[in-house]
C-alpha cells in the first residue's frame, strides 16, 4: 500500500468473512487489541462476488462493501493455497474448488489429482497466502499479505483448522496445519504474519 498509516480507534470492527474458520482465526489474532469485532454474517452482510484477480484486489473489494453497508471499519481477508507445480492453482479460486456445497474434502481431492497429472518430477511444493484489507468507512484502505511455506501431504491430516489445513505441512515441522494446536498455527500461519504487518501499522 502507499500513503501514510491511519491508526484504529478502539470500537466496533466487522470481520467481513462469511467463513467461520477464518472468523474464529481472525477473532483470537484481534483478542489482544481492545476491537469488538462483529461477523458479517450477525449483521445480514451479503457475500459480494470475488471479481479481483489477486488476493489484495479480492480482499479490498470485500472489505470495502462491508463498511460501506455498516458505516464501521470493516476487516477483509482473501487467501488461498497455491501449489507451484499447479502454476500457482487454485490460488484465488481455493474456495471454488470446494464447490457449491463447500466441501473441501473433494477440494483437496482434486488438488491432490491435478499433482499426481503433474507428475513425481514436479514436487508437492506449495504455499498458502493471505490478504488483510481494513477499510475505514471514509474509504481509506490499506492491505497486508502473508505467506507460509510448505509441502502437501497425502492422505490429508488432522482435524484442526480448516479449508486445506490437512494437506498442508509448513516447513520445519512435523505436523500438517489440520494437526496442530491452533495456537501452533497463530504463531506462523499466512494469516498471522499479515495481521502482524496490520498491527504493526494500525494499532
Ligand atoms: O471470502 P470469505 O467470506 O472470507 O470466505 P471464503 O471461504 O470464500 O474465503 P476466500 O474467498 O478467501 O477463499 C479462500 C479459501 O482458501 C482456503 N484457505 C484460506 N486460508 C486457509 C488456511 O489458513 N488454512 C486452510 N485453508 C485456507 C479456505 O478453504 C478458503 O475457503
Ligand atoms: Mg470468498
Amino acid at each position: 500500500m502507499t500513503g501514510a498509516h491511519r491508526r484504529l480507534a478502539p470500537g466496533r470492527l466487522v470481520i467481513a468473512s462469511h467463513n467461520e474458520g477464518k472468523v474464529r482465526e481472525i477473532r483470537a489474532l484481534l483478542a489482544p487489541f481492545g476491537i469488538e469485532p462483529v461477523s458479517a454474517a450477525s449483521l445480514d452482510l451479503p457475500e459480494p462476488e470475488e471479481t479481483g484477480t489477486t488476493f489484495a484486489a479480492n480482499a479490498e473489494l470485500k472489505a470495502r462493501a462491508s463498511a460501506d453497508l455498516s458505516g464501521l471499519p470493516a476487516l477483509a481477508d482473501d487467501s488461498g493455497l497455491c501449489v507451484e507445480a499447479l502454476g500457482g492453482d487454485p490460488g484465488i479460486f481455493s474456495a471454488r474448488w470446494a464447490g457449491e456445497s463447500k466441501d473441501f474434502g473433494v477440494a483437496m481431492q482434486l488438488v491432490e489429482d491435478a499433482l499426481g497429472k503433474a507428475g513425481p518430477e514436479t514436487g508437492r511444493d506449495a504455499h498458502f497466502v493471505c490478504a488483510l484489507s481494513l477499510c475505514w468507512p471514509d474509504g481509506h484502505i490499506e492491505t497486508f499479505e502473508g505467506r507460509s511455506d510448505g509441502t502437501l501431504v497425502w492422505p490429508p491430516r488432522g482435524q484442526q483448522g480448516f479449508g486445506y489445513d490437512p494437506m498442508f505441512l509448513p516447513n520445519g515441522h512435523k505436523q500438517t496445519f489440520g494437526e496442530m494446536d491452533p495456537d501452533a498455527k497463530h504463531a506462523m500461519s499466512h494469516r498471522a504474519k499479515a495481521f502482524a504487518k496490520l498491527v504493526a501499522a494500525v494499532f
